[in-house]
């Protein structure tokens, strides 16, 4: 099956030779053609460039996209889409003055969404949990990963985790999947952190490795939450399993945990909304990517991840949604773009490159998934006809996307 896009008025984040990520200033260069082509085969981008160049072939379909840009699907390298009821009272008292950390300390929080999931069967997760995929997919996400970690018993957490398998089954976008029993500790092991730990290590880690059930593992590394000790016992127990670490930390508290991720050769290290000097150093030379949750500080409104001080060090960054029923109650990425760049100041090209190559580098598929090069998966965004893609990230609120294409084929 080949299908030709032709006169596409801007095709963004063309890559000839596949990069693994952009770091620093080479965020701020989105290679673009002008007036270009796009040819798929099957579910593969099988050629591109200028349209003076366009193959003269009889394809099985041809899309005219004149006037219109086309971009990689977003990679959204951190959600937690999986969960059961809303917590839309937590807004209204964080509106009424209560902080999302007074609020966990009366029984609300991750707890409130984990006594949820637990009394619902394991249909409902999914139907529940469904929706929001599909929702997304439509806001143009090609590549997700979702984690457990609402569950906080064994039979909980196996029960997201076989959720997320059976979406990534279902549905044509590419699913990660990481195992975060590490997200809060339940009450009954408030004062004992060391079993909950070792159920965790001992009981859930080999049943989600025997079933294959996950790909990477996460901790929130938070005051309050897991300790840096804690988060490396955790760190080290994944890696034994072939999991490596993504990790929570720095959300509200800098505690020297991205240290320890970074020894752990973390793949990410997410939220970054409080960062010091000495976080910023540890990244340097590291493989570890730093990823950026703007919805999050948006809607709980704490501090914006220092963007600037990010890049301007010669660091990677990604951008991601953190779809969560607690503080980011939208997996849109488009709205993650545009407040990347009307709050945190990063010029259109660097929030795509953010939300594109290093999304994809944040869920190590950066070698199939990202931009456009041949080769890799033909995940498409073809938008409305526009000035210019910076209307992307300007227009905020506005759906600008007209079509979705997965694997080759249109899913809008
Ligand atoms: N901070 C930890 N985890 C989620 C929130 C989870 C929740 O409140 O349900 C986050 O990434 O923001
Ligand atoms: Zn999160």
């Amino acid at each position: 099956m080949q299908t030709l896009i032709i006169n596409i008025k801007e095709l963004l984040q063309v890559r000839k030779t596949s990069v693994e990520k952009v770091s620093g200033s080479e965020m701020a260069i989105l290679p673009t053609i002008k007036n270009a082509y796009l040819l798929i085969e099957n579910d593969l981008i099988a050629a591109f460039g200028s349209m003076e160049d366009c193959p003269k072939i009889n394809p099985d379909k041809t899309i005219d996209a004149s006037g219109k840009m086309i971009l990689p699907t977003w990679c959204d390298s951190h959600t937690h889409i999986v969960y059961v009821g809303n917590r839309e009272q937590e807004f209204v008292d964080r509106i009424n003055g209560l902080t999302y950390e007074e609020i966990a300390n009366r029984g609300g929080g991750i707890l409130n969404s984990a006594k949820k999931l637990n009394e619902a069967s394991e249909e409902e997760i999914y139907n529940q949990s469904k929706k929001r995929l599909e929702e997304v997919i439509q806001q143009g996400t090609g590549a997700i990963e979702i984690k457990s970690g609402y569950g906080l018993t064994v039979e909980g957490e196996l029960k997201m985790l076989r959720v997320i398998k059976k979406l990534a089954q279902n549905y044509p976008i590419t699913i990660k999947a990481t195992f975060l029993g590490a997200h809060a500790f339940p009450a009954e092991f408030k004062e004992n952190h060391t079993a909950y730990i070792d159920l965790l290590l001992n009981e859930m880690l080999p049943k989600i490795a025997e079933e294959k059930l996950a790909d990477y593992i996460d901790a929130f590394c938070e005051t309050g939450y897991f300790s840096v000790a804690e988060t490396e016992r955790i760190m080290e127990a994944g890696l034994q399993y072939g999991l490596r670490s993504k990790i929570h930390v720095n959300q509200f508290n800098a505690i020297n945990g991205i240290a320890a991720c970074v020894k752990h050769k973390a793949l990410t290290v997410d939220h970054l909304e409080i960062v010091s000097d000495d976080d910023i150093e540890v990244l340097k030379n590291s493989e570890t990517m730093p990823v950026a949750l703007p919805s999050c500080s948006y809607f709980i409104s704490i501090p914006y991840t220092p963007a600037r001080k990010i890049i301007s060090a010669g660091l990677p960054l990604a951008l991601a949604s953190d779809f969560n029923p607690g503080t980011s109650p939208s997996g849109n990425m488009n709205f993650v773009v545009a407040t990347a760049c009307i709050k945190m100041k990063m010029t259109p090209e660097e929030a795509i490159s953010a939300a594109t190559i290093n999304g994809a580098y944040a869920m190590g598929i950066s070698a199939t998934h990202g931009s456009i090069t041949v080769g890799k998966k033909a995940n498409l965004i073809i938008t409305k006809p526009l000035n210019s893609f910076y209307e992307l990230p300007y227009s905020f609120g506005t759906n600008l996307i007209e079509e979705v294409l997965l694997n080759g084929k249109l899913v809008s």
